[in-house]
């Protein structure tokens, strides 16, 4: 039986814990099991239960304080991941193994981990090995895409992630219910976005011929190859999360292999039991 996961991943405060927590109580809304790890050692809150968390294995304030390793946030991020990925038994052993286990891994966010480093894929491999089918799930900030240039740096983080993970991925713009109409509608043409369209509205704004191309070059690629597009995510938009689960699903075939399960028993009802006499001491009393 294959198990499921969502890599949640994104930019630092993109909202990647609170789509956790969203998720968990819509799909416990949907009867649906969905738990949530950890991954972040720089935690300090987040408002789900955790099945993991990787701060029992290692936090980065102990490895700042550490003084044979005099690190400071940034690295000592990037060394708990390393060390994270060093002990994979560690996850192993806390996720054990449960029938249809759908599991989101809350992720740190520096965005070094998507870019270059190898932990995220390291992890992916593990987890495939654990016959998890992972999705990767990339959360963007919809507060700085309302504008070409910081869209096309979103749109560079995502498929970062995208060309070095090699599995699925769903990117997001989070935080929709922070958008005015205005903004809103204008997020639109960003969801599906034409390059092309957007190279034009900021041809005027770049000065140097040699950016300009490599900027209509970018554009040009992710438009030819239909690479990177965003689904919106409104935490309050219970028809909103369907939607963005359902996609997630089909990309990771969840749903294909269940079983169908006959609804629990009714509890069964005693042998002698005598209506007639239910009947008539309710209606004494
Ligand atoms: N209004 C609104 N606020 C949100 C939404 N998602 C996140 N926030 C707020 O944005 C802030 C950051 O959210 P987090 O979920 O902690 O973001 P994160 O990506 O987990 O942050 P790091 O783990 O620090 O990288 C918090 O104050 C959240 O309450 C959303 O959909 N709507
Ligand atoms: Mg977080």
């Amino acid at each position: 039986m294959p198990r499921y996961a969502q890599l949640v991943m994104g930019p630092a405060g993109s909202g990647k814990s609170t789509y956790c927590s969203t998720l968990v109580q819509h799909s416990e809304a949907l009867n649906r099991s969905v738990q949530v790890v950890n991954l972040d050692p720089a935690a300090e809150h987040f408002d789900y239960p955790v099945m993991a968390d990787i701060r029992e294995l290692i936090q980065v304030d102990d490895v700042m304080e550490d003084d044979s390793l005099r690190f400071g946030p940034n690295g000592g991020l990037v060394f708990c991941m390393e060390y994270f990925a060093n002990n994979f038994d560690w996850l192993e052993e806390s996720l054990g193994h449960v029938e249809d286990d759908y599991i989101l891994f809350d992720c740190p966010g520096q965005i070094e981990l998507y870019t270059h480093l190898p932990v995220m894929r390291q992890l992916v491999e593990q987890l495939q090995q654990w016959e998890f089918r992972v999705c990767g799930v990339f959360l963007v900030d919809s507060q700085f895409m309302v504008e070409s240039f910081k869209f096309i740096s979103g749109v560079m983080a995502a498929l970062s992630a995208m060309v070095s993970l090699e599995i699925p991925q769903v990117n997001i713009m989070t935080k929709m219910d922070l958008l005015s109409p205005k903004a809103k509608k204008e997020i639109e043409k960003y969801l599906d976005p034409d390059m092309y369209s957007m190279m034009e509205d900021n041809s005027d704004t770049i000065k140097s011929t040699k950016f300009k191309k490599l900027t209509k070059a970018i554009c040009g690629l992710i438009d030819d190859y239909s690479m990177v597009r965003f689904l919106p995510f409104d935490r309050t938009d219970e028809e909103g999360i369907n939607i963005v689960l359902q996609h997630i699903d089909f990309s990771i075939q969840y749903g294909e292999d269940l079983e169908f399960k006959e609804p629990k028993d009714v509890e069964e009802e005693p042998a002698n039991l005598n209506y007639d006499e239910i009947f008539q001491g309710k209606v004494d009393s």
